[in-house]
């Protein structure tokens, strides 16, 4: 369990993040939001120990990270944004420094590095030069370093950033098989791997937290949420009428030939009457269903409020 209560950081008179509080426990998969410049890595390296809070307080498995940050450290797995590595290593070079470093010994080093060796796939590559590694394999010997030693937290500053759609897939995939006892927190610009990876999403703003729910939840606050799409044959008719019909609040052009209508909650399902209005009118149709939601709609919503 992590309990973040009240953590601030300044640079000089800039509060970077802002008295944010957060509990996340065993099992969370948490994706990091924010726009540039939120506070997200800032807020990672406090959590890792690499940066001194300015105030507030950073507890892991009750423990004070100030007190004890040794014993803290040993529990946590960091991937730093952009991968740093040392470039002029080879990758086995790397992570045998790494195992090292984490004190694992012999038998059990030899194990830990086939296995996330295998875990990272990075058999082909292990006596390259990291330098010379494209983007994806040095992502994932940043992976491979943090993971090395089994943590129960794991912090990844944009995992996938940069990666091809193969290997975003990978990745993710990787972080969700990690065991569901751990703690595992992703800061990411892409929405959707919050969905796809998260089991919740925290936004932060100007260093503020503006929304800590399910990715669901975040889904929902859409304005597009269980919005009626219609989408039309060729050019959109006179759709005034729509607007005009019972619980309908309002209708959105969204393309060409596609259009939102949004109602009221309370009214049920609209479905049927707008499909008899399209029919009085004789309107050409290609399709018509439900939608979950934009969650870029509801990032820039949130996001834009923070004074
Ligand atoms: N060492 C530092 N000295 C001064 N300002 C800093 C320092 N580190 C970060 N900042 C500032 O703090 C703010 C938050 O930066 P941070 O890197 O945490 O944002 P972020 O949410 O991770 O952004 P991005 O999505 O662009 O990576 C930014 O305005 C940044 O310029």
């Amino acid at each position: 369990m992590i309990q973040i209560t009240n953590l601030t950081k300044k640079f000089g008179d800039f509060v970077a993040v802002d008295n944010l509080n957060l509990e996340i426990k065993a099992g969370d998969i948490v994706g990091f939001l924010g726009p540039n410049g939120a506070g997200k890595s800032t807020s990672m390296k406090m959590i890792t120990g690499f940066l001194e809070p300015s105030s507030g307080e950073i507890k892991i498995n009750d423990k004070n990270l100030k007190a004890a940050p040794i014993e803290i450290k040993q529990k946590i797995g960091y991937l730093p944004e952009g991968a740093p590595a040392y470039g002029d290593m080879t990758v086995l070079q790397f992570l045998s420094f790494i195992a090292d470093t984490r004190g694992l010994k012999k038998a059990q080093k030899k194990q830990k590095l086939q296995e996330v060796v295998d875990k990272v796939e990075l058999q082909s590559v292990l006596n390259r030069q990291i330098d010379n590694l494209s983007k994806g394999f040095k992502r994932r010997v940043g992976l491979a370093q943090a993971i090395i030693h089994d943590p129960q937290v794991l912090i990844l500053d944009e995992p996938t950033d940069g990666l091809d759609p193969n290997q975003k897939h990978q990745v993710r995939a990787l972080i969700k098989n990690l065991s569901k006892d751990k703690i595992v927190i992703i800061s990411t610009h892409i929405l959707e791997e919050v969905s796809a990876v998260c089991n919740r999403a925290v936004i932060i703003a100007k260093g503020k937290k503006v929304f800590d729910g399910t990715p669901f939840e975040l889904q929902s606050k859409s304005k597009y949420n269980q919005a009626l799409n219609v989408e039309f044959e060729g050019q959109l008719p006179d759709i005034s009428q729509l607007k005009l019909a019972p619980g309908v609040t309002d209708v959105v052009q969204r393309t060409d030939t596609m259009i939102s209508i949004l109602s009221h909650e309370s009214y049920g399902n609209i479905f049927p009457q707008i499909m008899d209005l399209i029919h009085l009118q004789g309107w050409s149709i290609k399709a018509m269903y439900n939608e979950q939601g934009q969650l870029d709609d509801v990032f820039r919503e949130l996001t834009q409020e923070v004074a």
